[in-house]
This record gives structure tokens, C-alpha cells and sequence, in this order.
């Protein structure tokens, strides 16, 4: 095979950040997506519609000449978000789902809910209304391990919502645990999992391998092999309640290297190639255009692209680093070799 052409991807979970980095990360993820469900966590959280339509502008504003690309917008929720924002909210016709943040999580969540019984009346709108409940989930009890706070946060808080919501679409977010996998395969077809690049490919001995490596610091943290085995066979499953995320959350260099660094791992100039490159080492590049072109649109009620992205068989090497907001971003895989290059056509 020395190309393999698919249905243009998406990418349901993707961080932009916002102001001089636009003109840098947008034009990354437009070059190989048509669409992406943009996060809320900046400073401050995109809370309400006017504040998730001036962002969209913004984002649009960012897109090069010559590319299509389509901000699908997430809102902030926290422990304020009323039922009547949520019902403007679907409205708008360019928000797509409402953001939990569990206060203290991770990035940029200070501002988010501290306690799941304050937004209840919130996600029973957007039930109603059938916006998608993306959710981080991790508890953030000090005392909970951190390599078990999205296993607790299941059992905990988001299996007692998947009961008393039946009809709620809920999207858990980069997954990163067996237990993850296995609550979205019993859960129904309302409940779905975006997965990454990084947690398909790495565990956490990539943190440690041959010193403290910070640019392999994102949230939910890397897990034991047997996670990332089970995450990796849910991916390349052909089961549509997975489906690609790459959570691609660029911070810049001195932010990461540091003595309280940043969590986030930037991914999004090579994503598709990652994803095909594990895939193909898992005998399953046939899935990926599922996994990546359709069942995200299939979930959340949206049309499949019409367009094309191609994957030529043609060997390239990740750059060291891309410019970002004055500084620089370090990429997954930075330095190494990918097999593919991506173009849409
Ligand atoms: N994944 C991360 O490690 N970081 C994300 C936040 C998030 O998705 O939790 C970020 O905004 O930097
Ligand atoms: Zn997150
Ligand atoms: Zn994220």
C-alpha cells in the first residue's frame, strides 16, 4: 500500500488556547481535520453563548487561506451554569456539548464545578436538549492515587449519572483505564470515549524512560501497560462508542519544563499520522477511518465529511519543536520518524 486515502477526520477534543496562539495551533489541526470540538478551559472559561461565539470568531479568523475547518464549540460548565444557559447554548447551533471540569482536575479548572450535585438540573437540560456531556473524569480527592482517580470517578460519580440520565449523550474523555473501556462497552450507545494518540501508544514507563520526561506529562496521567493494551484494543475494535480524540493541549517549552510543569501533550501538526502509524502496527489500519471519520459525526448527530484526506506511505520526521505564542511547543514524538504523510485533497 503506498497510500491510503479516507473520509476527511475530526478531531472531538482539542484545545486551541486562545489569543497569539491561534495563529499557530489552527492552522495545525485544519491542515488534517475538517472539524473539532474545541475546549473551554481558557482564562477565563468560555461560560456563556456570547463568550463561545466571539471565541468561534476568533478561531475562524485563525484558519489559512485555501482551508475549510469548522470550530464545533464546547461551553465551561461550573457550579452556576443554569438550565437556561444550556438551552441558549443548543440554540446557537455551533455549541456542541457542555465541559466537566471537576475543580482542580487539571488545566485550567479552578473554575470548574466542585460538587456534581450543583449542575444536576443543568445536565437534565442537556438532555432534553440533546447536548453532549464531555466529561474529565477524575476525582480529585488528595488522598485518592492519582493513577485511580478515573477508575474512582466512574464508579463514583459517573455511573450514578449514566442511571438516573438515560438519555443523556455523554462523551468520557481521553480514556486511559480498563475500567474506563470497560464502563462505555456495557454503558449503551448514549455513552462514548474519545481516545488519544498518547494513551494508545505509550504507558507510563514513558515518563520515567531515562529520566523525568515532562513533555509525556498530560492528565489523565499515562497508565500500566495493561491499561494502555485495553485502551489500544478499544480503539482499533471497530465498536463505534470509541472514537478520535487527540486531547493535542500545546503548552510552551519553559511552561513544561519546569519545577510545577504543565500537563498537556501537543500532537496535532502529525495527528493522523500517529494514530495511523499505531494502527497499522496493530494490523487495523482498515478501522481507522471509522475510528477517525465516522463514528465521532455518528455520535454526536452531525454529518460525515464529504471530503478526502490521504495518507501517503512517505517517511517524515516529527520537527523538535513549533513556534508557539513567541516561544515554542514541544510535539509528541519530537525527533522521531512517522511513516505517513497526511494531506487533504
Ligand atoms: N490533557 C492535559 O493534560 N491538559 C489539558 C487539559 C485536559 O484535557 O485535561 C490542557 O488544557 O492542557
Ligand atoms: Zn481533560
Ligand atoms: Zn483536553
Amino acid at each position: 500500500m503506498t497510500a491510503l486515502t479516507i473520509t476527511t477526520p475530526d478531531d472531538w477534543h482539542l484545545h486551541l488556547r486562545d489569543g497569539q496562539a491561534l495563529s499557530d495551533t489552527v492552522a495545525h489541526t485544519a491542515r488534517q481535520f475538517a472539524r473539532a470540538i474545541v475546549m473551554p478551559n481558557l482564562k477565563p472559561p468560555v461560560t456563556t453563548v456570547e463568550l463561545a461565539a466571539a471565541y468561534r470568531q476568533r478561531i475562524l479568523d485563525a484558519v489559512p487561506n485555501g482551508l475549510t475547518f469548522e470550530p464545533l464549540m464546547s461551553m465551561y460548565l461550573t457550579d452556576n451554569t443554569t438550565p437556561a444557559v444550556v438551552e441558549a447554548a443548543a440554540a446557537s447551533g455551533f455549541v456542541h456539548g457542555f465541559k466537566l471540569y471537576p475543580a482542580g482536575a487539571t488545566t485550567n479548572s479552578d473554575a470548574g464545578v466542585t460538587d456534581i450535585r450543583n449542575i444536576r438540573d443543568s445536565l437534565k437540560a442537556m438532555s432534553d436538549c440533546g447536548l453532549v456531556f464531555q466529561v474529565h473524569g477524575e476525582v480529585t480527592d488528595a488522598d485518592v492515587d492519582i493513577f485511580d482517580r478515573e477508575a474512582v470517578f466512574i464508579e463514583r460519580i459517573l455511573q450514578p449519572i449514566r442511571d438516573s440520565l438515560p438519555q443523556l449523550k455523554i462523551v468520557l474523555e481521553h480514556i486511559t483505564t480498563a475500567q474506563a473501556v470497560d464502563f462505555v462497552r456495557s454503558a449503551g450507545t448514549k455513552t462514548a470515549a474519545t481516545i488519544t494518540p498518547q494513551h494508545i501508544r505509550f504507558n507510563r514507563n514513558e515518563l520515567f524512560r531515562g529520566g523525568l520526561r515532562p513533555h509525556a506529562w498530560c492528565l489523565p496521567i499515562l497508565k500500566a501497560e495493561s491499561h494502555r493494551e485495553a485502551v489500544a484494543a478499544a480503539a482499533i475494535s471497530g465498536d463505534p462508542s470509541f472514537f478520535l480524540g487527540t486531547d493535542s493541549a500545546p503548552h510552551k517549552r519553559t511552561d513544561k519544563e519546569s519545577d510545577c510543569g504543565c500537563a498537556g501533550m501537543f500532537s496535532a501538526a502529525t495527528a493522523i499520522e500517529l494514530y495511523a502509524q499505531s494502527f497499522e502496527a496493530a494490523g487495523a489500519l482498515d478501522r481507522l477511518e471509522d475510528f477517525a471519520s465516522h463514528f465521532g459525526p455518528d455520535f454526536y448527530g452531525l454529518p460525515r465529511n464529504t471530503s478526502q484526506l490521504t495518507l501517503e506511505r512517505r517517511e517524515q520526521t516529527v520537527p523538535d519543536s513549533y513556534p508557539l505564542s513567541g516561544g515554542e511547543v514541544v510535539p509528541m514524538l519530537a525527533g522521531q520518524s512517522l511513516p505517513f504523510v497526511a494531506s487533504r485533497g
